[in-house]
């Protein structure tokens, strides 16, 4: 198994295939607006209600926690009952969760809902992307997932900048920004509720995976997967534990104590990576399918993030060349990530392929908060001992490293495969 796969059962029409496209980037944007939307009112919920920073950190981890272990539960039912079935639940699922937490009187309320938005948002998660593989394996398929991406990328960009575009809800306290979160999250699902209506038409006709062959689902079926997929797995683990415990837990902090930005100055550095993304992931995923290579594009994305790091970590340039290769590699990994897997597997075992990745990536990002929380505290790391985040820095570099090591057995591997089939399809030209 595991040979470069066909990405597509049938094809439904092109318009069709950009209106789910629109739909389902809309429904993204207001997912990851709800991920990100707590970080801006931490401080709020610390005034006003008396949560401590572990209570803070907590209503973001209970996202990772439960999907070390259900997110695989959830790319099994993806592949089972189709990706529209499973965008359209797991958005209804998110849309409470946002409710609950933004009405909770309490913390074990807010909790409870993060808890269940976590639950319906990595599924969702995992829907989406098989949508776009969906309607658009065969043709322009990173393009399409690199665009859906940066829409996304958008709404955490939004979330970020949500004091700044609503000010007024945020001068009356922490509960108006998280009901605007839950108006956002509505939308998600009413955009959601619009591509299961639209997807209708095309499954019934037999254009789009069935699910018939995920019916006889072996938990064997997960050793089954080719060497290339494995590596690709390894790599999206400690990639994006390095990436997300970095980038959205202590690079603030990092670049305030050791580099001496003030608060604002220091997230804006770090929203430009969002920003970038934006732009730059389409324009990635564009490129990959001109030139229909992935392999050495992903190595590339992986080669920055340990480039990056060592230029924090061991010299005092502008913080701007760092920013610029993070940005960069934010950016081209995801790019090149999820349409390179889709191209790995069987396209009814997408959902579960993916969900096998996130249960291990999962568990690799909340590993890494505690790991470089841990290695911070023990050294004493502070604006007053900036060497005291020199551990944490030597302990995402190496990760980064042992990332961009997957890459390169990643490309010998799926990298010869690729040149081999674009060698035929020119032969055949
Ligand atoms: C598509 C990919 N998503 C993931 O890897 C999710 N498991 C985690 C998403 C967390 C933020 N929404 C990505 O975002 O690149």
């Amino acid at each position: 198994m595991s040979t470069i796969a066909p990405t597509a059962v049938g094809r439904p029409g092109r318009l069709t295939a950009w209106i789910v496209g629109v739909l389902v980037a809309v429904s993204l944007f207001g997912n990851f607006y709800v991920y990100d939307s707590i970080g801006p009112v931490a401080d709020l919920l610390q005034q006003q209600r008396g949560f401590t920073d572990t209570q803070v950190g907590l209503l973001n981890a209970i996202y990772n926690l439960p999907n070390i272990v259900l997110i695989l539960v959830g790319g099994v039912l993806v592949d089972r009952f189709g990706a529209a079935r499973m965008t359209l639940v797991t958005a209804g699922l998110c849309l409470a969760g946002a409710a609950l937490t933004a009405f909770s009187p309490g913390f074990t309320g807010m909790a409870a809902g993060r808890l269940l938005y976590g639950i319906g948002a990595e599924t969702f998660n995992i829907a989406t992307l098989a949508a776009v593989a969906d309607y658009f394996g065969g043709r322009s398929l990173a393009l399409a997932m690199g665009a859906e991406l940066a829409i996304g990328r958008l709404g955490s960009y939004g979330a970020d900048m949500s004091p700044t575009w609503f000010a007024n809800a945020y001068a009356q306290g922490w509960q108006p920004p998280l009901v605007i979160a839950t108006a956002i999250a509505a939308t998600s699902f009413a955009a959601a509720l619009a591509y299961w209506w639209v997807d209708r038409g095309p499954r019934r006709a037999g254009l789009l995976p069935t699910g018939q062959a995920s019916e006889g689902f072996a938990w064997r079926d997960l050793l089954h997967f080719g060497k290339a997929y494995w590596y690709l797995l390894a790599l999206c683990v400690l990639w994006y534990a390095v990436i997300l415990a970095f980038r959205s837990t202590f690079s603030i902090k990092y670049f305030q104590h050791v580099h001496g930005l003030d608060l604002a100055t220091a997230g804006e550095m770090n929203s430009y990576v969002f920003l970038a993304a934006v732009f730059a992931t389409p324009a990635f995923g564009w490129v990959c399918d001109r030139v229909g290579r992935y392999a050495p594009f992903l190595a590339l994305g992986a080669a920055l993030l340990p480039v990056a790091l060592a230029i924090l970590a061991l010299t005092s340039w502008s913080l701007w060349l760092p920013t610029v290769l993070i940005g960069v590699s934010f950016s081209l990994v995801p790019a090149v990530m999820w349409p390179l897997t889709s191209r790995l597997v069987a396209p009814n075992r997408f959902g579960t392929a993916i969900g096998l990745m996130w249960v291990v990536q999962n568990a690799g990002i909340g590993g890494a908060n505690l790991v470089a929380g841990w290695l911070n505290d023990r050294a004493g790391a502070s604006a007053a001992n900036p060497g005291g985040y020199d551990a944490m820095m030597a302990f995402f570099g190496l990760t980064s490293v042992a990332g961009l090591a997957f890459a390169l057995m990643l490309w010998l591997t799926a990298g010869r495969r690729e040149q081999e089939k674009a060698a035929t399809l020119r032969a055949s030209a």
